[in-house]
């Protein structure tokens, strides 16, 4: 059997600037009316870094990337995205912001009425306004081709299975190419074969694509592929950082928890 990719931390090309922060995070506090959610948190997300976030159901995980895109506003705290503070951004502004982050949700969210190409076109023609078809296409082929899918370009979501519906999902997200990319339980509900697929196609996106991203998941052969870096959440704070390798061998309970399977 083919051992299964894992990140190196290597860039292929690294024409970025090293080290340079795309997400800056400091001292982050969000209340609901009767519970602290983020208590303290403060982390910076580097060009071209995966970084993951382990944490319990309800630790705050989603709650940070709200914050991150602007859906919530956090109660203090410096969050800047791209050098510019987020919660002083007007709606054009986040508009802009938002369409340089990609996210990835759960269900893929395809639309059932359009044929793969169709779903591909949809961002290429209503977000970025593109007109030029010949363009287009080649656009489409070309992210589909990324995602190992260009046999079904004609093919309506209800026949592909769920594995090839959340990578046509990414290639939609990645389409436009987002230079951020948030992904919450990418592999949340497939099989381990077909999840270990799109963990290496995210690894492989983030390779192409030279995006950063946030993915948040419980899924430890994700993590073990996708992580450059991972940050432990509980409580609304990060109480451990570090490699796939460091964090298997904390000392803190709470994060040896979630290595326990795996090791
Ligand atoms: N808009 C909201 N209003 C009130 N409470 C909220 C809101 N959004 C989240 N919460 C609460 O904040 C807490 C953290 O939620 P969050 O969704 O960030 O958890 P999570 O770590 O992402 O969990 P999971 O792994 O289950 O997705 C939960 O107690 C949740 O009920």
């Amino acid at each position: 059997m083919k051992a299964a990719a894992q990140n190196t931390g290597d860039q292929e090309t690294p024409e970025f600037k090293k080290d340079e922060v795309v997400i800056h995070v400091k001292g982050l506090k969000k209340d609901f009316i009767d519970k602290k959610v983020l208590k303290n948190i403060s982390f910076d997300l580097k060009r071209g870094e995966n970084m993951v976030v382990l944490g319990k159901s309800g630790s705050g995980k989603s709650v940070t990337i709200e914050c991150i895109v602007g859906m919530l506003k956090p109660d203090a705290g410096d969050l800047t995205v791209f050098g510019k503070e987020v919660t002083a951004m007007n709606d054009d502004e986040l508009k802009q912001l938002r369409m340089k982050i990609g996210f990835l949700f759960q269900s893929g969210a395809l639309y059932d009425s359009m044929t793969v190409r169709e779903n591909l076109e949809f961002p290429l023609t209503r977000v970025l306004k593109l007109k030029d078809q010949q363009d287009i296409d080649k656009r489409v082929e070309e992210v589909l081709d990324a995602v190992g899918l260009l046999d079904a370009i004609d093919k309506l979501p209800a026949d592909l299975s769920g594995g090839m519906r959340k990578r046509v999902g990414l290639a939609r997200t990645m389409i436009v190419k987002p230079e951020i990319m948030l992904y919450d339980e990418p592999t949340t509900g497939l099989d381990p074969i077909t999840s270990r697929e799109i963990s290496e196609l995210i690894l492989h996106m983030q390779k192409k694509y030279k995006t950063s991203s946030i993915i948040i998941t419980h899924d430890m052969e994700c993590v073990r592929i996708t992580a450059d870096r991972i940050v432990v959440m509980d409580d609304g704070t990060f109480i451990a950082e570090g490699s796939y390798k460091e964090l298997q061998k904390s000392a803190n309970e709470i994060v040896r928890s979630f290595f326990t399977e795996t090791t």
